[in-house]
């Protein structure tokens, strides 16, 4: 079996106030890209095992494969068989950047939930278990244009005049986690989102955490000036950064940004896709 990893963005990303626990509640529009990091699948094994390839492999290389976010969702959905689990050897093609504010781990961690629940059955409580292995999974398991509230993990799926939407992806190569960049909120709630279509709505909005990861990683201003000048309908830091996105009307306008973009920076990653 294989499923695609879907890249997260956060359209708009409000935070509205920190928490007792530390976490922070926040209102966000995520949306999703038709492209990844693969997740391939060899089922019925004995055991669960799971091998990292492609160009962010080695990014994960300082962790092991007991902490990745895919070995923690292999032990939340166990796969019961008469003959004992029926054990998965997993093949994860990493083409994401780690720590982007793409939600990387959370879409693996999604497209193998899907898998799991697609073949062996929906839990009632698929939603609590997601949740607890980060609290952008129930939201990448879903894949679908949604608003995010509570800490991200309560949702409501919008049917979305965006589907379709060409899409840029740029990061400037430097991790962001994404604790540092709560802490780093200044504390001001600025409102909440606006009602209306996401046409309406989305530019208006903000990205509340794009100060505290500007003040982290200053390139993320210059990612985010690179993609205006690249004439997009909207350009915006996704998550708590340092991945910044670009939505353009046509796929040619899309195109052209990112050969814009490639020469300009070449030190640059960056992924071209459609929105979900
Ligand atoms: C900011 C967002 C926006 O979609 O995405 P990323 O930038 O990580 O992709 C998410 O809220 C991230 O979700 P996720 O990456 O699953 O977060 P978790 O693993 O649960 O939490 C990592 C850390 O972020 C902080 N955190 C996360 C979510 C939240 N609502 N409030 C927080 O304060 C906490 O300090 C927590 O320890
Ligand atoms: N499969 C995975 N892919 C990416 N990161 C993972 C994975 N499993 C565990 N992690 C850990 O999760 C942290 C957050 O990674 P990631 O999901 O890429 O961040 P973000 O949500 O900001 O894009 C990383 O620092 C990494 O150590």
């Amino acid at each position: 079996m294989k499923a695609t990893a879907y890249a997260k963005i956060n359209l708009a990303l409000h935070v509205r106030g920190r928490r007792a626990d530390g976490y922070h509640d926040i209102e966000t529009i995520f949306a999703f890209v038709d492209a990844g990091d693969v997740l391939s699948v060899t089922t019925g094994q004995a055991e669960d095992r799971l091998q990292v390839v492609g160009e962010f492999a080695a990014a994960l290389g300082g962790s092991s494969v007991g902490d990745n976010i895919l070995m923690q969702a292999l032990n939340a959905f166990p796969r019961p068989g008469a003959d004992g689990p029926d054990g998965w050897h997993v093949t994860l093609e990493k083409n994401l950047p780690v720590a982007a504010g793409l939600g990387g781990g959370s879409a693996d961690a999604g497209a193998l939930i899907r898998l799991i629940c697609d073949s062996h059955g929906w839990p009632e409580d698929w939603q609590e278990r997601a949740a607890r292995l980060g609290a952008d999974v129930p939201a990448c398991v879903v894949s679908r244009t949604a608003r995010g509230t509570g800490t991200g993990t309560e949702l409501d799926v919008i049917d979305s005049e965006l589907t379709g939407m060409a899409v840029l992806l740029v990061n400037p190569r430097k991790p962001l986690a994404t604790g540092p960049v709560f802490k780093a909120w200044n504390g001001l709630d600025q409102g909440p989102l606006a009602q209306g279509t996401l046409r309406e709505i989305v530019p208006k909005a903000r990205n509340d955490l794009e100060d505290g990861a500007r003040a982290l990683v200053p390139a993320i201003g210059q990612v985010v000036g690179a993609l205006k000048a690249t004439y997009p309908w909207l350009a915006r830091m996704s998550g708590s950064g340092a991945s910044c996105f670009a939505l353009y009307e046509t796929a040619e306008a899309r195109d052209a940004g990112a050969a814009e973009i490639a020469m300009r920076h070449p030190d640059w990653w960056q992924m071209s896709g459609t929105l979900l």
